[in-house]
């Protein structure tokens, strides 16, 4: 596992000042950097100040989160495959979201490869004095910058007086109340500091990133082909704090997967001609009220049988769906409870389903589903 920073902070903070910094530390820790840049305009010319030692690709003209997935995702392969390295620094544009950004470094791509250790924010102090001249969106942005960052390094302190420094550590804390704040003149950082920065975000642990934000990733291994209608009815019905849902799907159609993108509300297909593991990184906040895409089309399914049942509609774990569907198969009713009356049940189960009004697609998948219960439960009775 190769450790991933994220540099983010707002345009001309001092991102590149501190990278070019970062990158002396960690090759005297004897570890070889590589990196990823993001200019906005077309020409890289912050590239120059990394040495020529360093691995580094640049994404021009956009920046992580708005230049073409494949491009940005391409980038971070090639280096990943081409090159050898031990720590990958990705600074992002000025103009970028790190919540936009982290989602590419958490692409079921790269689950296996990448060990995210955090974002770090670099403040520029003057700015931060001056925030109520930006315009409103750009405000919002850069306060998300610093909400996410996982250590704020509040630079260009030599530009400020000691009442105006306390006065942007007291807001900046009140903005994101978890982070180290580090005040720095030219982005002299403590690296030793960095390795403990973030929670695993591997584990599929919650990070705590700001005050209010408990932002948190969820990989979901899919064992099964799904229509586009099903996806997108599970989209829909996912709450407003899932903001990325990425990875790739089979349709039953295609012979290859589809890449799948979902942000802010809207949703894109891409047709891929690769042969990849179908998988889904979903990122939001409470993600463990927000069924999985499996277990939501279970349960719709279930809903579909049961209409009357008020329980369904708080159930969202594939656990809590399984309970349901062993409670019918086993009948908690039926007493002694033998193969025999599971095989009743099961048939029953069956029929019920041939009996709604679905898709040929949604009744197979659900009896799937039955049928893997029923195979589980069987094992516990004697024939
Ligand atoms: N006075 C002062 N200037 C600084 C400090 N840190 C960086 N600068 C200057 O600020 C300017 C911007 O620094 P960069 O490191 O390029 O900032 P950046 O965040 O990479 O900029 P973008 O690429 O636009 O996002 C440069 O001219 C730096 O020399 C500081 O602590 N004090």
């Amino acid at each position: 596992m190769k450790d991933v920073y994220l540099l983010s902070g707002f345009l001309g903070s001092g991102k590149t000042t501190l990278l070019v910094k970062w990158l002396t530390y960690i090759k005297q820790q004897g570890l070889k950097p590589a990196v990823i840049m993001n200019e906005l305009g077309a020409l890289g010319f912050d590239s120059d100040a990394v040495e020529e030692d360093v691995p580094l690709r640049e994404l021009l003209e956009g920046c992580i989160c708005c230049s073409p997935a494949e491009k940005t995702e391409a980038q971070i392969q090639q280096i990943l495959h081409q090159e050898e390295f031990d720590v990958l620094l990705i600074e992002t544009t000025g103009a970028a979201h790190p919540v936009a950004s982290l989602d590419v470094i958490l692409s079921p791509l790269f689950a296996d490869h990448f060990d995210f250790k955090g974002i770090v924010t670099v403040v520029d102090a003057v700015r931060f004095l001056e925030r109520d001249k930006l315009p409103i969106q750009t405000k919002a942005l850069f306060f998300e910058q610093i909400k996410h960052g996982h250590l704020l390094v509040l630079n260009k302190v030599d530009v400020v007086d000691s009442e105006e420094l306390e006065e942007v550590q007291f807001s900046l804390s009140q903005l994101n109340a978890k982070a180290k704040i580090v005040p720095t003149t030219y982005s002299t950082v403590d690296f030793s500091q960095l390795q403990h920065l973030a929670p695993s975000l591997s584990a599929h642990k919650p990070m705590r990133v700001g005050m209010e934000l408990t932002l948190g990733t969820r990989l979901e291994v899919l064992s099964s082909s799904f229509p586009q209608y099903a996806v997108e009815e599970w989209i829909q019905s996912l709450s407003e704090t899932v903001y990325r849902v990425k990875g790739y799907i089979q349709l039953p159609s295609t012979s290859k997967p589809h890449l799948f993108q979902y942000a802010y509300g809207m949703t894109q297909w891409m047709q891929e001609d690769v042969n990849v593991k179908t998988q889904l990184v979903v990122i939001g906040e409470n993600l463990t009220a927000c069924p999985t895409l499996e277990t939501y089309q279970v349960l719709s399914t279930l809903k579909k049988i049961y209409p009357e049942r008020e329980r369904l509609t708080s159930l969202s774990t594939a656990s809590d769906i399984d309970q349901v569907i062993d409670d019918e198969l086993l009948d908690v009713q039926t007493h002694p409870r033998t193969r025999q009356t599971l095989e009743q049940k099961n048939e029953q189960l069956r029929q019920k389903v041939t009996l709604l009004d679905c898709s040929k697609w949604e009744e197979e998948y659900f009896l799937r589903k039955v049928t893997e219960r029923f195979n589980e439960l069987s094992t516990r009775f004697a024939q």
